[in-house]
């Protein structure tokens, strides 16, 4: 008999086909509260789950006394409760890797688009305020030979120095848990402590997974630390900044602008302050959202799933299970 697969996120008909091969598919295309009670009676016999961002915690897991794989399609794994996965004997696995480059590439937008105000601009043409006297309110900030600090030289933060380091001549500097020979040796990256990296870098990127020791990782202290002309960026998760302290740097002038994917409450608020700033530019948490790179998640995930069912460790696994 296959096993049975819960499918809970949109994904290419081609990696539903390849789980079907050796698995039996229940597919949501997405969990709206309608469809979330079918899910929960579905789960009751399912072997795995496949999908993006759901909480797996041991309330759900008592829902699911077969279940011996928990696969995400995301390299960020917060919502996944390990020690309750593992302690029920189940695999959980994620997609490092085959995003960095396509999230890189955004986070370059995003320094590019803040410094150089490329909405504002945008707006400016479509709305007929473009002035033929070319004068300081169209003026931004230079990013190429200035000094990028990464908080996070990980996959994604070294793929973002890359970038930087080669592309537009910028001086790197990390701020890490373990030393990177690697970044060091390839961009020329210095490591140093949160506070230097805060006190001399120009563009500020946050690209830490979201754990107890980062949550608030940037508050009113370290916003203080930063250049009045330093941006801001976070593409990491929204709960690593204060946002209140975000919010009040902003205002007071205490940096320059920020760019963020990523907020504490998705989809923000109508409301928030952030939204209203002209020095802040904002996106809706887009960093791997290509076609080709949500294809090479859902298939790496898929891949993940399909090897914990038939037995074997998979690539990508984040636990290690009771029983295994
Ligand atoms: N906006 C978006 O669409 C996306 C957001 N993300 C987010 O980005 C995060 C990072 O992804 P990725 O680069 O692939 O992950 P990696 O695990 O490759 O890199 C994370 C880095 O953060 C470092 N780190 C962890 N904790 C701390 C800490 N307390 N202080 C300093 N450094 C720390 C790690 O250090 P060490 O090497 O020592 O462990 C590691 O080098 C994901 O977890 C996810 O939340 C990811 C993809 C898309
Ligand atoms: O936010 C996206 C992820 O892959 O993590």
């Amino acid at each position: 008999m296959k096993p049975k697969v819960l499918v809970y996120s949109k994904v290419d008909p081609k990696v539903l086909d390849f789980v079907k091969q050796t698995c039996e598919v229940v597919y949501f295309e997405g969990l709206e509260e309608e469809t979330f009670p079918t899910f929960l009676h579905e789960l009751k016999d399912a072997h795995g789950i496949l999908g993006a961002g759901l909480k797996v915690d041991d309330d759900l897991l008592k829902n699911a006394p077969q279940l011996k794989v928990v696969s995400n399609i995301s390299v960020g794994y917060e919502n996944l409760h390990l020690p309750a996965i593992s302690a029920r004997g189940v695999m959980a696995t994620n997609t490092p890797g085959v995003l960095n480059d396509t999230v890189a590439d955004l986070i370059m937008g995003l320094m590019l688009s803040t410094a150089r105000r490329l909405p504002e601009l945008d707006q400016f043409v479509k709305t007929g305020q473009w002035d033929s006297n070319l004068g300081e309110q169209y003026f931004g900030l230079d990013i190429h030979q200035k000094v990028l600090g990464i908080i996070g030289m990980g996959g994604i933060g070294s793929a973002v120095a890359k970038r930087a380091h080669h592309g537009f001549d910028m001086e790197i500097l990390y701020h890490n848990r373990s030393r990177k020979p690697d970044a060091e040796e390839k961009y020329a990256a210095s490591y140093c402590t949160m506070e230097e990296l805060l006190q001399n870098s120009d563009f500020v990127l946050l690209m830490t997974p979201l754990t107890p020791e980062t949550e608030k990782l940037m508050g009113e202290k370290e916003f203080s630390l930063m250049k009045k002309s330093a941006i801001f960026i976070n593409s990491s998760r929204g709960k690593t900044v204060d946002e209140e302290a975000l919010i009040q740097a902003l205002q007071t002038g205490e940096i320059y602008g920020a760019g963020l994917d990523v907020f504490v409450n998705e989809p923000v608020e109508v409301d928030n302050p952030l939204l209203s700033m002209k020095n802040v530019v904002t996106l809706p948490h887009i960093g791997s959202a290509t076609y080709e790179t949500r294809y090479k998640m859902a298939m790496s995930a898929a891949t993940n799933l399909v090897a914990g069912l038939k037995g074997e460790t998979p690539t990508n696994l984040l636990n290690k299970p009771v029983n295994i």
